[in-house]
């Protein structure tokens, strides 16, 4: 059965060139039908991977563009198929044009993730690998372009495929153990190198599952709360460290009311930045649930930043410990500009306390500090060194695959504690290795699972 040929706009606009992609059975034939050369060689004769200069005309035989196409034969294509790439002149107008007559000529428009989705489907990548390129494409800072990269090149894919060979030697070995259990001697014989393995298989997923919160982090920003009493300038700190004005500030307490939040890259990491409503006892219902966000946030934050204008008292020092657990906190003395801080060492040292990370001493409002500040934040996010070869779960459906794939592998190690027969226990391996196998898209994955993966990709892509 023939496929349908799908076609896309696969650059941005506004750029000097602008790329259509064509991939399927159709796709040769189809740009052959709108496009001319000099020596009126068609491109059905063409092979793979050669270049070609001519013109575009639409079904009406009126000239749109002049443009160079790329031929990719089958299966040798990004999507594994027939592909044809035409190189355009960057206008929107010709494109639309080009891309309505190759409608006309029998193309379909792609859906978003199309070309990879097929990719996928030929064989040419796997699932994890798929969700890699759209990773890559949405890579703004080197963190998550190292994995986005790392896990395209398929090491994610080799470290679950050695998981999964490991799964199947330790139910292979559970099989002997049942094929033998008549024999009394042979019974449960070797349940220490089993258990061996199983804790060895456990311990990898583990690691891997735990990944996903740096992972996360990198992708998505390291959560910073910046927290205070009212009006000590959190706000004007927000806008200071996004440089921009994302913030309202004013002298009036109690202006933030709700989180407001948005990222920003320092050293090549992204941060989240989370401001909240100042701290203070309030009637004002709103204002409340205002504050109780900002707690919330303290505590998912993977640093806080306490903003005062005055040194805090020995009070409020230990109800911020209570509440900052675990976390890294910069406390983060604010407008030094206003009052003279002759005494900045003396204050720091008065009150330095375990339970801050470092202190800082800025002036919002100028800028002053600033830098300092932003080191501060930097050292104490301690991002991990990351290269192509680093394994980091950087996506929420892999690693809910990977949590139930350790919850199985737990019930593994458990039931062998306890001595359960191989039967009972290979059920569990089997849910383990298909909660791997889904990472990757090994046995068949739903459409429901491949829509929701693909919608999120652009068209063209
Ligand atoms: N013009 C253009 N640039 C592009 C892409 C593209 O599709 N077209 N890509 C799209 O994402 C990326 C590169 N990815 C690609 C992946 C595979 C093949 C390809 O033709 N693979 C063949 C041949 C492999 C080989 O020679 O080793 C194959 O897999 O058989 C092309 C591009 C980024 N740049
Ligand atoms: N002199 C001086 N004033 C500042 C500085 N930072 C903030 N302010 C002023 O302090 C006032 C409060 O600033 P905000 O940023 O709104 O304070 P906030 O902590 O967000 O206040 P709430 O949202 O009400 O909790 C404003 O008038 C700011 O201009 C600073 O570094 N120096
Ligand atoms: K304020
Ligand atoms: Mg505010």
């Amino acid at each position: 059965m023939r496929n349908d040929t799908i076609c896309a706009l696969a650059t941005p606009a506004g750029g000097a060139i602008g790329i259509i992609r064509i991939s399927g059975d159709c796709a040769i034939s189809i740009a052959d039908s709108i496009f001319m050369t000099k020596n009126r060689k068609s491109l059905r004769e063409a092979k793979g991977n050669t270049l070609h200069y001519g013109e575009i005309h639409d079904g009406q035989a009126t000239l749109l563009d002049e443009v160079v196409v790329s031929v990719y034969r089958a299966p040798h294509s990004y999507t594994g198929e027939d592909c044809i790439e035409i190189s355009c002149h960057g206008s929107q107008y010709i494109l639309q044009m080009v891309l309505q007559a190759l409608i006309d000529a029998g193309c379909k428009q792609a859906q978003p993730g199309e070309f990879t989705k097929r990719a996928y489907l030929n064989g040419k990548m796997d699932l994890s690998q798929a969700e890699a390129v759209a990773d890559l494409i949405g890579s703004s800072n080197k963190a998550s372009h190292k994995l986005a990269l790392s896990q395209l090149k398929g090491h994610f894919s080799s470290e679950l495929a050695i998981l999964r060979e490991q799964l199947l030697k330790l139910t292979s070995l559970l099989e002997l153990e049942l094929d033998f259990s008549d024999h009394e001697e042979l019974e449960f014989a070797d349940r220490g190198a089993l258990t061996t393995l199983a804790q060895k298989i456990k311990n990898r997923i583990s690691t891997l599952a735990h990944s996903f919160e740096t992972g996360n982090a990198l992708k998505n920003g390291i959560p910073v709360a910046i927290v205070g009493k009212t009006n000590v300038g959190k706000s004007t700190l927000l806008n200071r460290l996004l440089h921009e004005e994302k913030a309202i500030v004013s002298d009036i307490h109690g202006t933030t009311r709700d989180v407001i939040e948005d990222t920003t890259t320092i050293r090549g990491i992204t941060f989240r930045f989370i401001d909240t409503a100042g701290i203070r006892k309030t009637q004002d219902t709103i204002e409340q649930l205002g504050i109780e966000r900002a707690y919330k946030k303290m505590e998912a934050a993977a640093i806080v930043l306490w903003v005062v204008d005055i040194p805090p008292s020995n009070e409020d020092i230990k109800e911020m410990e209570e509440r900052t657990l675990g976390k890294q906190v910069i406390l983060v003395h604010n407008k030094i500009d206003k009052a003279p801080h002759d005494g900045n060492a003396a204050l720091s040292s008065s009150i330095a306390n375990e339970a801050f990370a470092t202190e800082a001493f800025i002036s919002a409002k100028s800028g002053q500090g600033i830098r300092a500040l932003e080191d501060a934040i930097y050292a104490n996010a301690h991002v991990p060194e990351i290269d192509e070869d680093s394994i980091i779960v950087t996506n929420v459906r892999h690693y809910e695959a990977l949590t139930h794939a350790n919850e199985s592998i737990s019930r593994v190690l458990q039931s062998m504690e306890i001595g359960l027969s191989g039967d009972l226990i290979s059920e569990d391996l089997r849910i383990c290795l298909e909660q791997l196998a889904d990472i990757t898209g090994g046995q068949i994955t739903t459409n429901e699972v491949l829509g929701n993966i693909f919608q999120h990709f652009c068209i063209g892509k």
